[in-house]
């Protein structure tokens, strides 16, 4: 144990662990996933667990506590976004499948089982692509094969406190529905098993049949891990993905150092569950004490048929994919960087609750074709990505502004009208950003009535005073000048602009010209004033 504890110590220096090639580790993932269905599973009960986190037992109906006489009624919504899911995943949905009891006792399992689908799971044989360029996994290309998905219902929750010798259940998360994936083992690197799960989460997302948050316990993924063909061990309790990358590491140190030792034998010889407490794995049980579950159909829940049309309707309404949207924005005309692509394309959780990627990507895209029409040959194609991606989302953030409701306003017909103003030379950067700014301000102030109406920016400009001044006497200029370098007040930084040793300072005098004329005086146009005074001859 201690051995362990001390490679951890050395994890602390260096990322990650690495990877020998005589020791060949293998992977399979298996993943359950919250549906965000309106209702639950086999109850009318609603389904939002996440919500009623501080009132416990608020949506459990006669079913979900397992009440002696209810029975359970099958929600279709849920059968609809495992087809989703399955589609998207290029699995075969299969013609019928069944639910099955699973038998175990817990408390927060008041039913005495499970239903699930063991016998005949919804859908078999799907894939997932992973890229070298989008998922930055070190081979070009990678196919993760995907044995099954399965539908069942969550379980209840039970809290411990320890002081108070207590045992609590919240049956809220009771009978929501969940997705279960499996993977065949075939990721040979942590890489991979990261670029899988990012992936995994961002299909959800864009599915809109998750939040696919780990953190909240609407994704929770196991790990199964095994080196040199020795039995695998199931890790469980990862709640997020440093987690599973440090379990992962962890576990196959371990399994090379036992290797090593020779006590394959004895140690990895049958296949057992361990659980990740942030720093270790622990072993949980093994194969000798697994439950025999005793599995059986649900006779009360009858078999479901998906047909061949109900799958094409679902295939043809899936919205385009992450990875096509991805590799749309990374070509011509956009030509955004990955990182910005994936900020457009993707949501960091499932829970951005100020703007969704439904609402900003179209916005983008828009903007950019709007404004590319009107920019002509003068096009900066940064303009839009960069304005959008920094500046508004910055500021929505800052004054907590909903971006349904900025896009009332600034629709992307008046947001490309607001670049063009920046590409013709008509407003600084500056002073655009002050516009926006207070545009935006003007919004948070009257959140509740905004007006759905388009901005008319000229007059703006006017109003705040914000267009650059064309004819600037220079005598003020001079004398603005001259206040900055006393105000600045450090000789040694005039005098190394003076002798050229430091040309890239004149910049900062600039930029505090820029600031005191809120941006309506050229740059240039400081610049040769401040080259002036100083009598720079470089
Ligand atoms: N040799 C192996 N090394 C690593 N992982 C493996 C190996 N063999 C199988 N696996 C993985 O183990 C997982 C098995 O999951 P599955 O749900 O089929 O069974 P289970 O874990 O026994 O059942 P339960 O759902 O009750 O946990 C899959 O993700 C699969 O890829
Ligand atoms: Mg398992
Ligand atoms: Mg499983």
């Amino acid at each position: 144990m201690l051995r362990y504890r001390s490679a951890l110590k050395v994890w602390g220096s260096r990322k990650y662990s690495v990877l020998l090639p005589e020791f060949k580790l293998k992977c399979g993932l298996e993943i359950h996933t919250q549906l965000c269905t309106k209702n639950k599973l086999f109850s009318l009960s609603t389904n939002d667990a996440f919500a009623a986190a501080d009132k416990p037992n608020y949506h459990a109906s006669y079913f979900d506590v397992s009440l002696p006489g209810s029975q359970p009624k099958l929600n279709y919504e849920a059968i609809l976004f495992a087809t989703k899911l399955a589609v998207a995943l290029n699995c075969q949905v299969s013609p019928v499948s069944q639910f099955d009891r699973k038998h175990y006792f817990y408390g927060d399992q008041p039913l005495g089982y499970q239903i699930t689908q063991h016998f005949a799971p919804f859908a078999k044989n799907g894939y997932l692509e992973l890229s070298k360029d989008l998922d930055g996994i070190d081979q070009e290309h990678r196919k993760i094969e995907i044995m099954q998905l399965q539908i069942e219902q969550d379980t209840g929750k039970s809290i411990y406190r320890d002081n108070e010798k207590l045992s609590l259940i919240d049956l809220n998360r009771s009978n929501v529905p969940l997705i279960e994936m499996v993977t065949h083992p075939q990721f040979t690197d942590w890489k991979e098993v990261r670029a899988f799960i990012k992936k995994y989460q961002a299909l959800l997302r864009s599915l809109g049949i998750s939040t696919g948050d780990l953190e909240t316990g609407a994704m929770r993924v196991d790990v199964n891990v095994s080196v040199n063909d020795n039995a695998r061990v199931e890790l469980k309790n990862l709640p997020n993905t440093s987690s599973i990358l440090k379990a992962i590491q962890f576990e196959y140190d371990r399994h090379v150092h036992i290797i090593k030792e020779g006590n394959q034998h004895k140690l990895l010889a049958q296949t057992e569950t361990r659980s990740w407490n942030g720093y270790s794995t622990a072993r949980l049980r093994g194969k000798e004490t697994s439950i025999d579950y005793r599995y059986m159909p649900d006779p009360e829940i009858p078999v479901v048929k998906v047909s061949q049309e109900l799958i094409s309707t679902v295939a043809q309404s899936i919205p385009a994919l992450p990875d096509a949207i991805l590799r749309k924005l990374i070509s011509q005309p956009f030509n955004l960087s990955l990182k910005d692509a994936k900020i457009l394309a993707f949501a960091s959780n499932g829970h951005g609750e100020l703007y969704s990627q439904a609402e900003l990507l179209p916005f983008y895209i828009k903007t950019f074709e709007n404004y590319q029409e009107k920019a002509g040959k003068r096009v900066e194609t940064k303009l839009p990505t960069s304005w959008i991606i920094h500046e508004l989302l910055g500021n929505i953030n800052k004054l907590s502004l909903p971006f349904s409701d900025v896009i009332k306003v600034l629709t992307p017909t008046s947001f490309s009208e607001f670049l063009i103003l920046m590409t013709e030379g008509k407003i600084s950067r500056p002073s655009a950003k002050l516009l926006l700014f207070h545009i935006l301000k003007d919004l948070q102030q009257r959140q509740d009535k905004v007006p759905h109406q388009s901005i008319d920016f000229q007059s703006l400009i006017k109003e705040y005073g914000l267009n650059e001044l064309k004819n600037v006497d220079q005598e003020e200029l001079d004398e603005l000048c001259s206040s900055i370098i006393k105000e600045v007040d450090n000789p040694a930084l005039i005098e190394a602009i003076k002798t050229g040793q430091k040309r890239n300072s004149i910049k900062f005098l600039v930029g505090q010209g820029m600031r005191l004329s809120q941006g309506r005086i050229k740059p240039q146009l400081f610049e040769k004033t401040f080259k002036k005074l100083l009598r720079v001859d470089w």
